[in-house]
């Protein structure tokens, strides 16, 4: 409540002055009263009209798009409340690569899935930072840190972080993932075991978020998280039941374009400060024993420790939310596809088994990692990475005015051009998941499937050797912001699946059979739902039999 001291502090005397003022009828009175006027004008009226004048008459204008289904939430609500899997998806069908949609109050919004437009946007963080609304929100979870900022600062938070995640440096943290993977193995053995047909169902989603919370904090910190004081499991059920709702939707479209707003205690920056909170209570002890306890000392709180404290733990809470949601997500899906499609599944497990079998045991790390040791693992991963990633989409908005080069000519007013016009507060959304990751123009029909074999059958499409970023996807971003644990999401992504597909074979639930899992955005990542029993929230039962 605090936080909307200030707040009050200036809007009530600024009522009472009103009120009082309109008692008197002294010339002083009505000037002052017409004073208070001018500046709401000028501070709320004013910028409300342009920005309206601005949306409908300058923004985008003569770019196609769909038509919004509502004046108060665009089509914003459908990110939100409903699937969230083929929206950009069908939309491409109609109007390509480049388009607009529309946020609150016609508001446009820019879709851009063209591969020059996307890597120009993303190369140039000072033109096009994230939005000033999402920075807020993100300060309010996160206190500043690599999120927040943009240009210099940005580089010199990051660099510390850098130098932790080198695929040199993920290579030396190896043993501890081995070691989870181990531990989830043996862990899911002795349950399995204890049943007549050694199948048990379960929501895999769950575990695996244990899991690489877990990997992170043990790895990252020397710290596991499923012996801290406060309740794992209520940790991950809070963080999990952050859902959206019509209201919440609302309230985040106001403060999109009333970022101020922030600071005033509402739904959508409380469940943030109360991820921070939560976070911030295991990344506070880690600090304390990092600094007091030798043998918790690691890489990365050696760099991150060289900051100040505050930083440092911002950066830790930031380090732990990023990187365990958005690997689990992608790890259980992955396991779902291979529940979908048995064959994908058996050749996978003959692959590791006989690889592991001339090792005599654990395939080494480095094996693992090649792209060469085992071909059709390291398709299943990249097709995993393709089709399957958990950042559903990337945004930004224009600082300034400015114009992004196209690599496909698109029409607007009728002519044909190869670069699109932006103004000041542009806001662009560049779909991954159902955008450039799947785009039918650029990977071809089958782009949706699920295909392994399309990374060892000859080459790519040509249009998807366009997309000019590591791997030919979007799945870790691009330019300065990319995911900057992106070499330890693949150590773990890769450890994890090649040990559990080892020891157990994945089925779909039998109590859900072919019922379809969809996916529904919670904060900024896709997750798991059964079709027609999404309000019990995340999850992704599947049916686990031990080998
Ligand atoms: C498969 C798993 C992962 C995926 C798909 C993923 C995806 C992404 C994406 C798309 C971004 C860029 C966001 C943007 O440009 O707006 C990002 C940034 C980031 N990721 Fe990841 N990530 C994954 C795993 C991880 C892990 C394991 C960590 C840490 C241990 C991590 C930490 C971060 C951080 C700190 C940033 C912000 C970087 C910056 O702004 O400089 N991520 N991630």
């Amino acid at each position: 409540m605090y936080r909307a001291a200030p707040y009050a502090a200036v809007v009530l005397p600024v009522l009472g002055l009103q009120l009082w003022l309109t008692r008197l009828e002294s010339p002083l009175a009505i000037y002052l009263r017409y004073a208070t006027y001018l500046a709401v004008f000028c501070r709320v009226t004013f910028p409300m009209i342009s920005a309206l004048y601005r949306w409908n008459f300058v923004m985008l204008k003569g770019l196609a798009g769909p038509k919004s289904p509502s004046l108060i939430y665009g089509h914003m609500a459908n990110f939100y409340l409903n699937e969230c899997d083929s929206l950009y998806y069908e939309w491409e069908k109609q109007y390509g690569l480049v388009y607009r949609i529309e946020s609150s109050f016609k508001e446009p919004v820019l879709v851009l899935t063209d591969p020059k437009g996307l890597s120009y946007v993303l190369n140039n963080d000072l033109k096009f930072p994230r939005s000033e609304a999402t920075k807020q929100v993100l300060q309010a979870a996160f206190s500043g840190g690599l999120f927040v900022n943009d240009g210099e600062e940005h580089r010199r938070q990051r660099k510390p972080i850098n130098s932790a995640f080198t695929g040199l440096a993920v290579q030396e943290l190896s043993d501890t993932l081995y070691d989870l993977a181990d531990q989830i193995r043996d862990g899911w053995k002795a349950e399995l075991q204890a049943l007549p047909s050694r199948r048990g169902t379960f929501d895999v989603s769950r575990r695996i978020q244990v899991l690489t919370t877990d990997a992170f904090s043990r790895t990252g910190f020397a710290y596991s998280i499923a012996d801290s004081s406060g309740p794992i499991a209520d940790l991950l059920d809070r963080l999990r039941g952050l859902e959206d709702n019509h209201f919440t939707v609302l309230l985040q479209l106001i403060l999109n374009k009333l970022p101020f707003l922030v600071n005033i205690p509402n739904p959508v920056t409380k469940k943030w400060r109360r991820l921070r909170i939560e976070l911030g209570k295991i990344a506070d002890e880690v600090w304390d024993k990092g600094i007091t306890e030798k043998k918790f000392h690691s890489k990365l709180l050696d760099g991150i420790g060289k900051q100040d404290r505050d930083l440092a733990i911002s950066h830790i809470v930031a380090l732990l939310y990023a990187g365990s949601e958005t690997t689990a997500n992608i790890i259980t899906e992955t396991l779902h596809k291979l529940a979908l499609f048995p064959k994908i599944q058996e050749k996978l497990r003959a692959e590791l088994a006989s690889f592991s079998e001339k090792c005599g045991g654990a395939i080494p790390y480095e094996d693992l990692m090649s792209l060469t040791s085992l071909p059709y693992f390291d398709a299943v991963v990249k097709e995993a990475l393709r089709v399957l990633t958990s950042v559903p989409q990337l945004s930004r908005q224009a600082r300034e005015e400015d114009v992004i080069p196209l690599e496909y000519p698109i029409t607007m007013d009728g002519k044909s051009v190869t670069e699109i016009r932006v103004y000041p507060g542009q806001t662009i959304h560049m779909p991954t998941r159902d955008g450039v990751n799947t785009s039918p123009r650029l990977w071809g029909p089958t782009a949706k499937q699920f295909i392994p074999e399309r990374w060892l059958d000859g080459p790519l499409p040509e249009d998807a050797l366009n997309i000019r970023i590591p791997g030919h996807v979007l799945s870790f971003g691009d330019g300065p912001k990319i995911c900057v644990g992106r070499f330890f999401a693949l150590a773990e992504f890769k450890i994890f699946v090649a040990t559990l597909v080892q020891h157990f074979e994945f089925g779909l639930s039998p109590k859900d059979g072919e019922k379809e899992i969809v996916f529904h955005l919670t904060g900024p990542t896709a997750k798991a739902r059964v079709k027609g029993r999404e309000d019990e929230g995340a999850q992704l039962p599947l049916s686990v039999k031990m080998l």
